[in-house]
């Protein structure tokens, strides 16, 4: 069939051809003023956000921060963990200015061309810890999301001078550094919600031993309501600290049940979410919870996510203080770089990585 300025992708190795591997992206293919969205994003009905099952008057707690060891406030960031696992944080110690300077610095990489941008991709990145890709696991999805995506691992800041692209790295360097104070922070309350009320080196690195930021790229997007920016999923760090634009389309799952609830950006909020990894150390005390992002028809949209992780080589399962006390595990002792690689080899699909860790 001859291709058509609504569908010129009809043929799906063309797609990837110039979506994967030349490195243009859902940005490229947004920017091609498609008039109808490529069969491959198309999800299934059931995986599409629907109007009907979001909870207008409902939100995730808004929490100030500025007297954190209040104990007030500590129980409303433990009782946030535990019942809604996502909440959103005000009067932090992240200053707006580095905010900014990182959602900038988004911009300007995305900005690059094609080209340049496709160095950093799978087939041509010199160093796994320096990934720029598109939707989440291409070759095991049926469907592809509506997202692009740079991935930075972070070692040391030398090997972030020699890998990281220069146009983005001393912002997201800076992002990183001034958001450890308020991680520490979060991390001392909610382990003393635990009854664990020493962080000691060897914890402190259990906890937030690795990070890795995400700059996501959502660009506008033809026929919105038949695709997703990011499918439903839970993340698999301790912790994630998400910086988000103000276009808003961020959803979290109420409960177990199927409404969703949206998170509204709030400027110089940073939305903090539960990971796999805590709900495992915590014996499912805090818990990830299940989110996604819809597509937008009228604008592009950017987010940054600070992955806060155990190192890859750790052994994580529920914290040796919980099972002391007497309660009884519910998860095993499994690899980090184990649970992981599980999450990254298959479709996002809700919170199914957890099983893998399930006793
Ligand atoms: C991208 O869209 C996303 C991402 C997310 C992410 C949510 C998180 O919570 S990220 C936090 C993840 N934790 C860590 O990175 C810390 C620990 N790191 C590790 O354990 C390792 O670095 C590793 C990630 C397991 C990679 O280890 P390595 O030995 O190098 O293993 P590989 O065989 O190379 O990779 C395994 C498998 O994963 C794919 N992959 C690796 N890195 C990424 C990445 N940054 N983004 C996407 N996929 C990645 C890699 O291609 C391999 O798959 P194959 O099929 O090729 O075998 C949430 C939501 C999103 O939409
Ligand atoms: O873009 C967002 O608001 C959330 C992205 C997300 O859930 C992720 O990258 O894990
Ligand atoms: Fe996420």
């Amino acid at each position: 069939m001859a291709p058509t300025l609504a569908d010129p992708f009809h043929d799906s190795s063309a797609l990837r051809e110039f979506v994967i591997n030349q490195g243009n992206g859902v940005k490229g293919l947004s920017e091609l003023g498609l008039t109808a969205l490529p069969k491959q994003y198309i999800q299934p009905l059931e995986e599409r956000t629907c109007m009907s099952n979001v909870v207008p008057q409902e939100t995730i707690p808004i929490i100030d921060m500025s007297n954190w060891e209040d104990p007030r406030v500590s129980k409303s960031i433990c009782d946030a963990a535990s019942k809604w696992g996502f909440f959103q944080i005000v009067n932090h110690d992240v200053p707006i200015q580095v905010l900014e300077n990182v959602k900038d610095a988004t911009y300007k990489f995305f900005g690059l061309p094609a080209e340049v941008k496709n160095k950093y991709s799978k087939d041509h990145s010199s160093s796994n810890n320096v990934r720029f890709g598109t939707s989440f696991t291409p070759q095991a999805e049926k469907a592809l999301e509506w997202k692009d995506y740079l991935s930075l691992f972070y070692v040391s800041e030398e090997q972030a001078s020699a890998l990281w692209p220069s146009i983005c790295r001393d912002q997201v360097l800076d992002y990183m550094k001034k958001s450890e104070i308020v991680i520490k922070q979060l991390l001392k309350v909610l382990m003393k919600g635990l009854n664990v009320n020493e962080i000691d080196d060897t914890k402190e690195s259990l906890l937030m031993g690795s990070m890795r930021t995400n700059l996501n790229y959502y660009p506008k997007c033809p026929n919105p309501e038949l695709t997703v920016g990011v499918g439903r999923h839970s993340d698999v760090s301790t912790l994630t600290i998400l910086l988000q634009d103000e276009i808003g389309g961020l959803f979290v799952r109420e409960n177990e049940g199927d409404n969703w609830i949206h998170v509204p950006p709030i400027k110089g909020s940073l939305v903090i979410n539960v990971g796999d990894a805590l709900q495992i150390m915590s014996n499912g005390r805090y818990r990830s919870v299940e989110h996604r992002v819809v597509a937008n028809g009228s604008n592009n949209r950017i987010s940054v996510p600070i992955f806060v992780n155990p190192r890859p080589a750790d052994m994580i399962g529920p914290l040796p203080e919980l099972i002391a006390s007497g309660e009884k595990p519910i998860y095993k002792q499994v690899l980090y770089s184990d649970y992981v690689k599980h999450f990254f080899r298959k479709a996002h699909d809700g919170k199914k990585t957890v099983g893998f860790a399930e006793l």
